[in-house]
């Protein structure tokens, strides 16, 4: 059965599908094009959000672009895709993932939301507020990532969401789309980083000074002052 089309089923009431990739994207980069993709299409899901952090509370401000540069590279490497990257957080006005999540639910009652990081991020998840919270409010699914894989899966989150391993196929079918519930995403690894694409072009940011963002899901756009307003219409 064909399915409609995103927009149909928000006015319908059926569940959107929807996961939530958070990150610095300082700057975004292709790998993070290639991991949405790749995860849209195992798991069936209808969109990815990249939720620009405003400021990741466990990352040094020292060295972070401006968030309407970071929005700006998201949206442009978003470009044709079923991903939305959007600066929400900032609109909530939550720092921390267990608040943006609960705000996230509560303000789009049609979506389903999951949550997807790199095995970067599964190794230090035990240091999350209320992480064991968030496991509870949504699925997880975590990407292989070259070089942290194995920390991840002695990882003290690991542990603690074994238990809760489920297959691909159960998200996909949606037989396993509760929580607590943890599946492990393994394409190609991808090699890229943010880090990488900053060593090679540090001044990365330069092309985006000044620059305003169009927000994916708000409509807001955010100024290279910081100030934000709404669009029309
Ligand atoms: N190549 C990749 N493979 C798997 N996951 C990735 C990859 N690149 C980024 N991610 C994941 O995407 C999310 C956002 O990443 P982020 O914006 O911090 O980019 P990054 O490349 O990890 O940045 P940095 O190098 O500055 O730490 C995180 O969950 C991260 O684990
Ligand atoms: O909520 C927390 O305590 C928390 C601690 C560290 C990182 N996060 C979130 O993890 C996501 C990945 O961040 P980053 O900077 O590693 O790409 C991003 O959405 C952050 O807000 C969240």
């Amino acid at each position: 059965m064909a399915r409609a089309p995103v927009s149909t089923r928000l006015v319908t009431g059926h569940a959107v599908y929807t996961g939530l990739l958070g990150g610095s994207f300082n700057p975004a980069h292709p790998g993070h094009r290639r991991i949405s993709k790749f995860a849209l299409d195992a798991l069936a899901l209808d969109e990815v959000w990249w939720l620009v952090s405003p400021g990741n509370p466990l990352k040094p401000a020292a060295g972070m672009a401006p968030l309407a540069a970071r929005l700006a590279s998201a949206s442009r490497m978003a470009r044709g895709t079923r991903i939305r990257a959007t600066a929400v957080e900032r609109d909530l006005h939550t720092r921390y993932t267990v608040d943006t999540l609960r705000a996230l639910i509560r303000r789009y009652p049609n979506r389903r939301f999951l949550w997807l990081m790199g095995a970067d991020n599964l190794a230090q998840f035990h240091r999350w507020r209320a992480w064991r919270m968030i496991a509870r409010m949504v699925p997880i699914a975590v990407i292989a990532r070259p070089g942290h894989d194995s920390r991840a899966v002695f990882s003290p989150a690991m542990r603690w969401l074994g238990p809760y391993r489920t297959s691909v196929t159960r998200l996909r079918n949606r037989i396993g789309w509760q929580a607590p519930a943890l599946v492990m995403l393994r394409f190609d690894p991808d090699t890229r980083s943010a880090t990488a694409v900053r060593l090679k072009h540090p001044n990365w940011a330069d092309a985006y000074v000044d620059v305003q963002a169009l927000d994916g899901v708000t409509r807001r756009v955010i100024g290279g002052s910081g100030v934000l307003r709404k669009t029309k219409g």
